[in-house]
């Protein structure tokens, strides 16, 4: 049997780091997980994680030395254009966005023109504002960029934001999305064929991962009358199981669905008589 491994990045501390084992290990992979230790191996995946800095990832795609990495989109358009995108993974959603301190009236991009702009995403910042025909000048720094402009170093920035909390405290407003990221594989210009065939079968667990996770096993009890239309708003796989109940008149209907459809249709189905709604979490889901 072949030796060869996947070499996969993963980040060492930080945002990505608990989430993207969690996925590995969701995926069936288990790693022996040194704490101290910058690599380690799968036991029962051809598969060495190095643990490395999400900002120095896109580099070792390029140079060949990992084949894939679960890194934030947001890196990969600042520094790795040429790096392949793979599948999105669902956590560590954020924005990049410029911010202007609260008290400043703004009224569109050209209100930045001239001005000195702190962040530490200069090539995204720059692409963004040369589309928009403003120039501004480019202040970089690797951290504790909401502080720039209270303490005088420049007049907005281009950070990070989730919750907005960190804008909040530091005095700033969001006035401009430049784009939206979350964590995603990426996979290295250099991946052999070989390993290229071990990275398709962690794609399709990854897949299999992640369709679970926005589905639902749902489970309800229907008056026989309503069955089709209750049905109708369920589109299962293919198509839901409907058993008989014991009771008379009755059945059950199961079936899978995108959690937030099932959201979106909970009031209808008991409109139409559902009762009994049980909704189950989906472990794998291989489509
Ligand atoms: N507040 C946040 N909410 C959600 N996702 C975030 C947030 N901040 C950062 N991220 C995402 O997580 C990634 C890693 O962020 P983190 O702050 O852990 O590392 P970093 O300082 O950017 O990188 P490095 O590993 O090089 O130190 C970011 O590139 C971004 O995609
Ligand atoms: O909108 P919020 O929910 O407040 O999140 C945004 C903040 O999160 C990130 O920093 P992080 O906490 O990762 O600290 P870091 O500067 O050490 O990377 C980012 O750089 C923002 O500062
Ligand atoms: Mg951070």
């Amino acid at each position: 049997m072949s030796q060869e491994k996947l070499r996969i990045a993963i980040q060492k501390s930080g945002r990505l780091n608990e989430d993207s084992l969690k996925i590995l290990k969701d995926a069936g992979i288990s790693i022996d997980n040194g704490k101290e230790q910058l690599k380690a191996s799968s036991r029962n995946f051809p598969l060495e994680v190095m643990y490395l800095r999400n900002g120095d990832i896109p580099q070792y795609l390029r140079d060949g030395v990992v084949d894939v990495a679960i890194i934030g989109e947001n890196v990969l358009i600042e520094k790795g254009k040429d790096i392949v995108k793979g599948e999105k993974l669902g956590f560590s959603k954020c924005r990049v966005s410029l911010a202007v301190p609260k008290s400043l009236a703004y009224n569109s991009i050209e209100d930045l023109d001239g001005k000195k702009i702190a962040t530490s995403y200069p090539n995204t910042v720059n692409e963004f504002l040369e589309r928009k025909g403003i120039s501004a000048d480019l202040h970089i720094i690797n951290g504790s960029v909401e502080i720039a402009p209270n303490i005088g170093l420049a007049d907005g920035i281009c950070d990070i934001v989730s919750s907005g909390s960190t804008l909040f405290k530091n005095g700033l407003k969001e006035v401009e999305v430049m784009l939206k990221s979350e964590a995603v594989l990426a996979i290295s210009p250099k991946i052999s064929e070989e390993r290229k065939a071990i990275l398709e079968k962690l794609q399709f667990r990854l897949k299999s991962v992640l369709n679970a996770r926005t589905s639902k096993y749902i489970l309800l009890n229907a008056p026989n009358e309503k069955l089709y239309d209750i049905i109708e708003l369920l589109p299962g796989m293919r198509s839901p199981t409907v058993l008989p109940l014991a009771k008379d008149g009755w059945s059950s209907i199961h079936t899978v669905i995108n959690e937030e459809r099932f959201w979106e249709v909970i009031d209808e189905l008991k409109e139409q008589g559902a009762e009994g709604i049980l909704v189950a979490p989906i472990e794998k889901m291989v489509l």
